[in-house]
């Protein structure tokens, strides 16, 4: 696992270790190292904690989670196949979504605040803020009018109200250079009077994280923030997140691409089928049965292909599976001349 860079803090100061113990690679394998590696796991402090969270779509479970708990401080990675319910559940714990289970045992808390009945905006404002894809509507405003939404309306609603009539107004200097301060360290400053939709995919992803921390979140929750990057950007983005880590914010993210798991994550956890079913560091959790189980049976067309998750012995067989097909293909090159 390699380690961040020392980007600078939206004030301009740069991040050194002293900041907070967590920023220090030894201390955070420290404070887990004691952790059990099992479903639901206790941890030393956490900031969020869920219990009993189901929710049905006609037959279908999409999620069922006795318990959770996100330890404050780090980069916990939420993983699992396609369709095992990850943005279903974090649909949930923001407030987007109502548990099937609401009234029937279903609790979380988040930073000490009890959270079951709270509504998306009031999640936010206890600190708890997600990033969302550029909408269309969001495209067509500039990057710097979505930073100022960001400071006011982080469910991505009441677009017109914001607008016409803006809450911020009576501190809309404050915001804007709040706004000019956190566009420079994602490098957007240059493109605050664009249209959100020109940016680049690796762009938006920084705008959608930049248009998070209007709010100063104490934890940042990131839906696949690597989706859509191309190479150059991506190791940019990864720094940024684990900057905000080393600067003292949780960070919890759904991701499906195992490298940047690994690369940057403290901790992961596993769902598959709605369930969490495992949970642990990332060099070990990938080799855990339930996971390569999981990640096999739902035929998951990224993941199979991803070496991390397989045993030797099928990674083996695929690579003598791809050799051949490459000799046939030779084969028939060379009966066609
Ligand atoms: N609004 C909905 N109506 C009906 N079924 C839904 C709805 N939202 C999600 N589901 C179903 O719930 C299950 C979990 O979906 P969800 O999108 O949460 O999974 P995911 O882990 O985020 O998947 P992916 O990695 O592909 O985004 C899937 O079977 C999905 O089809």
């Amino acid at each position: 696992m390699s380690e961040p860079t020392t980007p600078s803090t939206p004030s301009g100061t740069t991040t050194t270790a002293g900041q907070g113990d967590l920023a220090d690679p030894a201390a955070r394998r420290a404070l887990m190292a004691g952790v059990v590696q099992e479903p639901g796991a206790a941890k030393p402090e956490p900031i969020l904690t869920v219990d009993r969270i189901t929710r049905h779509f006609g037959g279908i479970t999409a999620v069922d989670v006795e318990h959770l708990e996100v330890q404050r401080g780090l980069i916990t990675a939420l993983i699992g196949p396609n369709g095992a319910g990850k943005t279903t559940f974090f649909n949930l714990i923001t407030g987007f979504d109502k548990p099937s289970s609401a009234g029937k045992g279903a609790h979380w808390s988040f930073n000490g605040a009890k959270l079951d009945k709270t509504s998306a905006p009031k999640v936010a404002k206890a600190g708890m803020v997600r990033t969302f894809q550029l909408t269309k509507a969001l495209s067509r405003m500039t990057v710097m009018d979505n930073m100022m939404l960001g400071a006011k309306d982080q469910t991505g609603e009441s677009l017109a109200k914001a607008m016409f009539r803006p809450l911020w107004h009576s501190q809309e200097g404050e915001v804007r250079a709040k706004a000019e301060e956190l566009l420079a360290r994602f490098k957007l400053l240059e493109k605050k009077d664009d249209y959100a939709g020109s940016l680049s995919g690796g762009q938006r992803k920084l705008l959608e994280m930049a248009r998070a921390l209007m709010t100063d979140p104490t934890m940042i929750m990131l839906d696949e923030p690597m989706a859509g990057v191309n190479p150059a950007l991506t190791q940019s983005l990864l720094g940024h997140i684990q900057s905000l880590r080393d600067e003292g914010m949780t960070v919890l993210f759904v991701e499906h691409d195992m490298h940047v798991v690994q690369h940057i994550s403290d901790w992961v956890v596993v769902m598959a089928e709605g369930r969490i079913v495992a949970e642990g560091p990332a060099d070990t959790v990938m080799a855990n049965p339930a996971v390569i189980d999981a990640y096999l049976g739902a035929h998951h067309d990224t993941d199979l292909g991803d070496d991390d998750l397989l045993s030797d012995e099928v990674v083996k067989e695929l690579h003598h599976e791809a050799d051949e097909e490459e000799a046939a293909r030779r084969d028939a090159e060379k009966g066609k001349r």
